[in-house]
């Protein structure tokens, strides 16, 4: 698609077939992300459950629409839990999304991102320096944990290549977000700077992405990057009502449930690359 009007139309069709069919998404998530992740998938019209027990993971992921994946807070007593969900995902042909939290800040999480990607998600989503370190192998000196210090439109021959060489489509958030299948680009102009101040935001928006794709798992750059723009679109609309970072996190939440047609028409910034 090269037209934006295209692209406002169909992140408008996808937030309404998402709210229509309200998928199940499973998040084994960090101890951070938990309540704002369930919180904006809920007010995105999603239903979320966060269960990570490896002992109903067999059982339940069958039944969910999508799966989200974050290493965020991970334990080794986690991974196991994780593999065998994605494993269960990939066997009933429910897309997954890998956030690759600090991937970059110890060889344990390097290992730990490398194994989950080589299980091939549907949708890696990160910052830039995690993107990095995942193409990279290597884990940054420079690290500066879960933050990023690298801009993401500095990184879209690294998501291209990460792309290419897992098979996975890789979205890179930042100031422009980044969503690739190795081949296209695109880049997404929304969001507001603020946002980096509200822990878990990332760590939402990658859930969010995997509600999209669980409504429209052929398209997955394109539900990608309509997850990804209509986040941030709400976030520019709760920034004209917010004090601060605190503030921004509740209007932010109360946006994404009230976006309606004319606004996405108005602000859905998707562009090709
Ligand atoms: N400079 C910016 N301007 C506008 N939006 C931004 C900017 N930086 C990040 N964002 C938006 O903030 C959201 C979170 O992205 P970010 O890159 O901060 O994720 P993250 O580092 O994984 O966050 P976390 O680890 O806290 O969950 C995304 O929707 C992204 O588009
Ligand atoms: C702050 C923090 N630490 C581990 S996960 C997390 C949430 C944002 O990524
Ligand atoms: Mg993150």
């Amino acid at each position: 698609m090269d037209n934006p009007e295209e692209w406002r139309q169909q992140a408008w069709a996808h937030l309404t077939k998402l709210r229509q069919e309200c998928p199940l998404v499973q998040c084994i998530t960090n101890f951070v992300s938990m309540d704002l992740m369930a919180n904006v998938l809920l007010s995105a019209g999603a239903s979320p459950a966060m269960v990570h027990s490896i002992d109903e993971i067999p059982e339940f992921t069958p039944k969910v629409h999508a799966l989200c994946i974050n290493v965020g807070t991970l334990t080794p007593d986690w991974l196991p839990a994780m593999k065998v969900a994605a494993e269960t995902a990939n066997k009933e042909r429910k897309p997954w999304v890998l956030d690759p939290v600090a991937a970059g800040a110890s060889s344990f999480r390097l290992k730990a991102c490398l194994e989950l990607l080589g299980m091939k998600p549907s949708v890696v989503r990160g910052n830039g320096s995690e993107i990095l370190a995942l193409v990279k192998g290597s884990v940054d000196p420079n690290s500066k944990g879960v933050d990023s210090r690298h801009e993401s439109i500095d990184v879209v021959e690294a998501a291209k290549s990460l792309a290419q060489l897992s098979g996975s489509v890789v979205a890179v958030s930042g100031a422009v977000d980044v969503v690739t299948d190795g081949q296209q680009a695109v880049g997404i102009r929304n969001g507001v700077a603020m946002l980096q101040k509200i822990t878990a935001t990332g760590c939402s928006v990658s859930a969010l992405v995997a509600a999209f794709v669980a409504i429209d798992p052929l398209h997955l750059v394109e539900a990608t990057a309509s997850a990804l723009s209509l986040f941030g679109v709400a976030s520019e609309i709760g920034m004209d009502m917010a004090k601060g970072p605190a503030s921004l996190r509740m209007h932010l939440i109360d946006s994404l449930y009230g976006l309606d047609q004319g606004t996405v028409f108005n602000r859905v910034k998707i562009t090709k690359l």
